[in-house]
C-alpha cells in the first residue's frame, strides 16, 4: 500500500493548524465557562494552551495511571513542538492533557467529571431532539427498506448533528449530492450475507449522533440482521463530544422517556437488550490512544475478528481507520482499511482533510469547487470493504 504525508498541524494556513490555534482556544473557553472550575483547574488549562499553541510536549505526570503507555506512544517527541508531532496525536493528547488539567484523574471533587458534560446534557435536552424522535414515529409506516434507510441516513447526518430523521423526507438536513460514496446497498448485503451474527459499532458523539445510532442498532437487532451488537465506546471524555458509558445510558433514558411511543418502544427494546446481553457496551483504553486502526492492541483485534460487520461512526474513527494522511483522494477505499479484522463500513461526514475512496471526477469536482469541501461537515461517505 503505497503510502502519503502524515498530517501535521505545523503547516501555516492547514486546517490543523487551525485546530490548534483557532478551535483549541474557543474550546477552552467554553470549557472554563461551563463549569465553576477553580483557580487550580483554570490556571492548568490555560497552562495546556500556551503550552500546546507555542510550547513542546511535557509528558504526563508520573503518577498518572497511564503515564507509561503515553510515555511510549510519544516515543521520539517529547521535548518537540506540538506541530512537529501527527496531527491525531497532538490532539489526542491535547485532550488527554485537558482531562488532566481539569483534574478528571485527580482524586478529590474534579475526579471523574466530565468537562464537556454541560455541552452534552444542553444538547441531549434540547427542542432539536424532541422533534427528531418525534419524526420516529413517521417511519413506522414506511416500507421496511425505506425505513432501513432513513435510519443509515440519520445515523450517518448525525454526525454532522444536524440529525433529522426527517431526512429521508427530503424536507432537511442533507441532498444527494452532498453522499459523495454510497456504499449503503454493499452494507445492507453484508448484514443479509452472514445474517443473525455479532456486529460491532465503534460509536463517536454522544447526544444527537448517538441517538440514531441506537435506533439503528434497535433496527439490526430486532430485524434480525444482527444477534448481537456490540457498541464500544471510549472509556474517558475525548475530543469534545466522543460518547461514553454515561453518555449511552442518558441516550437510552431519553429514548424510554419520550413522549412519542415510537421512541419509547427503542428505549424499551435497547435497555431489554443490555439486560440480555444482545446489546453489550464495551470500552477499550486503545479508542483513546494517539495511533491508527491499524496498531491496534491484538486483544481488541481479536474482538472485533469475529464481527461479521463492524461500522465505525465519524470524522475521527475514519481518520485512524485510513490513516491520518493526505492520501490523493482516489486511493481505493479497500486497500486503505485492508489491514482491518472484519468487514468494516465507515459512517462519516467530511470535517478534517482526510479522504480516499473517491472517482476522479468526484474528486475534480469538488476541488474546481475551491471550497473547503473537505472539512465543511456538508459531505459525506458511506463507504464499505471486506479486507
Ligand atoms: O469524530 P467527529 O466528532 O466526527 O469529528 C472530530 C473532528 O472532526 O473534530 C476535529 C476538529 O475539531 C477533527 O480533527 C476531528 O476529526
Amino acid at each position: 500500500m503505497p503510502t502519503a504525508p502524515v498530517i501535521r498541524s505545523d503547516v501555516p494556513g492547514s486546517f490543523a493548524r487551525a485546530v490548534f490555534h483557532d478551535r483549541h482556544p474557543e474550546l477552552v473557553r467554553q470549557v472554563l465557562g461551563a463549569l465553576p472550575y477553580g483557580p487550580v483547574e483554570r490556571a492548568a488549562v490555560e497552562r495546556l494552551l500556551v503550552e500546546s499553541t507555542t510550547g513542546v510536549l511535557e509528558p504526563l505526570g508520573e503518577d498518572a495511571q497511564d503515564a507509561a503507555r503515553w510515555l511510549e506512544w510519544g516515543g521520539g517527541l517529547w521535548g518537540k513542538p506540538w506541530g512537529e508531532a501527527p496531527f491525531l496525536w497532538a490532539e489526542s493528547y491535547f485532550y488527554r492533557r485537558l482531562l488532566d488539567a481539569t483534574g478528571y484523574f485527580r482524586p478529590g471533587a474534579w475526579q471523574g467529571v466530565d468537562p464537556f458534560a454541560p455541552f452534552k446534557a444542553a444538547e441531549l435536552a434540547g427542542e432539536a431532539v424532541d422533534e427528531e424522535l418525534a419524526a420516529l414515529g413517521g417511519l413506522d409506516g414506511l416500507p421496511g427498506a425505506r425505513r432501513a434507510e432513513a435510519l443509515l441516513s440519520s445515523a450517518l447526518w448525525g454526525n454532522r448533528a444536524d440529525l433529522s430523521f426527517r431526512i429521508t423526507a427530503g424536507t432537511g438536513g442533507a441532498t444527494a449530492s452532498d453522499l459523495l460514496v454510497d456504499d449503503s446497498a454493499t452494507l445492507w448485503a453484508e448484514l443479509e450475507r452472514a445474517g443473525g451474527g455479532r456486529v460491532c459499532v465503534v460509536a463517536d458523539n454522544a447526544g444527537r449522533e448517538l441517538l440514531p445510532d441506537l435506533v439503528l442498532i434497535d433496527h439490526l437487532l430486532s430485524g434480525g440482521l444482527a444477534a448481537q451488537v456490540v457498541l464500544y465506546v471510549k472509556p474517558q471524555p475525548y475530543f469534545v463530544s466522543d460518547a461514553t458509558m454515561a453518555d449511552v445510558l442518558a441516550a437510552v433514558g431519553r429514548l424510554r422517556t419520550a413522549p412519542c411511543p415510537a421512541a419509547g418502544a427503542v428505549g424499551g427494546r435497547l435497555w431489554q437488550a443490555m439486560n440480555s446481553g444482545t446489546l453489550v457496551v464495551r470500552t477499550d483504553p486503545f479508542f483513546c490512544a494517539p495511533l491508527p486502526f491499524h496498531d491496534m492492541p491484538a486483544a481488541l483485534r481479536g474482538e472485533l475478528s469475529g464481527a461479521k460487520l463492524t461500522i465505525l461512526k465519524g470524522d475521527l474513527n475514519y481518520r485512524r481507520l485510513v490513516g491520518d494522511r493526505l492520501w490523493p483522494p482516489t486511493t481505493p477505499f479497500a486497500g486503505a482499511v485492508s489491514h482491518f479484522p472484519s468487514p468494516v463500513a465507515a459512517l462519516r461526514t467530511l470535517k478534517s482533510d482526510v479522504i480516499v475512496g473517491l472517482d476522479a471526477t468526484t474528486a475534480a469536482r469538488l476541488d474546481g469547487t475551491g471550497t473547503a469541501w473537505r472539512t465543511s461537515g456538508r459531505h459525506a461517505v458511506i463507504q464499505v470493504a471486506r479486507p
